[in-house]
């Protein structure tokens, strides 16, 4: 390490390298869980896990509904792994630490990053328990300097100044879109943009209305550090977003969000997600590798 917050290229290969020597498995794609979507892990067979506290370098999961697990698995006979748990900025972690794994992912060959995560609404017209399929994003923290990439550049993971539009990929939202038409779903699947805010209190009145002016669909704390390290190091990214709750943009509203109810409206969307997930990467099209 060169400072508390810098992590240099070997922290990253240290922990590829030990996972590498620890399983079988070669994933293609990676999958990380957002709160409450730790079940989408449940459907890798041929399992291989890891507590984050076990894997050397990795940080630790502090939030409830992100057990702090790494699993690596086969979906329909692709090879995945699988974040059960993933990092926030305002549980402390500098922007690296919780980008950690994304660059890890990439030294053991991942080639597609999907990103899950809740997320309350702005859009009127979704509902609770939508699924929204990221179109795009808004990285608050990002605008205001707090970015994972920031300091110097490891030209090794990409380039210094790295294009950021188009990273949701296209084929892999259409494709996703064409599944949720085939599962009979598409009345409660979306298109939006996420909008990442520190976190970890909830929305004000104002800041929900300057966010749906913006044209923001669904507002979370999370997935833009990790969307950016990943297309900054060339992989390829799709995302989902469940929508737990309605964003309150009036001073009418005397509902109070809270991380319980969040929890409560994932279980409620389990299965299809994980249908969903599992079916998108038995379509990909990806080769398996073998150790
Ligand atoms: O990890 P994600 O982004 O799914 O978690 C969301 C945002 C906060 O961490 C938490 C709020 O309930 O859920
Ligand atoms: N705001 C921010 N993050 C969230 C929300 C929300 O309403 N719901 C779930 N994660």
């Amino acid at each position: 390490m060169h400072s508390k917050d810098q992590i240099c290229h070997d922290d990253y290969q240290k922990t590829a390298s030990w996972l590498l020597s620890q399983t079988q498995h070669r994933p293609r794609v990676a999958i990380v869980c957002g709160s409450g979507l730790g079940m989408l892990a449940d459907a890798l067979k041929c399992q291989d896990s890891f507590l984050y506290s076990d894997i050397p370098g990795f940080p630790q999961s502090t939030v409830q509904g992100h057990a702090g697990r790494l699993v690596f698995g086969e979906l329909k006979g692709k090879t995945c792994v699988c974040m059960q748990g993933r990092f926030h900025m305002y549980e402390g972690h500098s922007l690296c630490k919780t980008t950690f794994p994304v660059r890890v992912f990439k030294l053991l060959g991942v080639e597609t990053l999907i990103v899950t995560n809740a997320a309350g609404s702005l859009a009127d017209s979704y509902q609770v328990g939508d699924i929204m399929i990221i179109k795009d994003h808004i990285n608050f923290p990002g605008l205001a300097g707090l970015n994972p990439l920031n300091g110097p550049n490891d030209d090794k993971f990409g380039p210094r100044f790295p294009p950021m539009s188009g990273v949701y990929d296209k084929d892999l939202r259409k494709m996703a879109f064409d599944l949720c038409k085939r599962m009979g779903v598409t009345q409660f699947v979306q298109e939006g943009v996420y909008c990442m805010v520190g976190g970890p209190n909830f929305e004000s009145v104002a800041e929900a209305r300057l966010l749906h002016r913006l044209g923001v669909d669904a507002v979370g704390m999370s997935t833009a550090p990790e969307v950016v390290v990943a297309s900054h190091c060339g992989m390829r990214v799709f995302g989902l977003s469940l929508i737990t709750n309605k964003v309150v943009k009036s001073y009418d509203d005397t509902e109070l969000v809270n991380h319980e109810a969040v929890l409560e409206v994932s279980k409620l969307r389990s299965q299809t997600l994980q249908s969903l997930v599992t079916e998108l990467v038995s379509w990909m099209d990806i080769n398996n590798n073998t150790a």
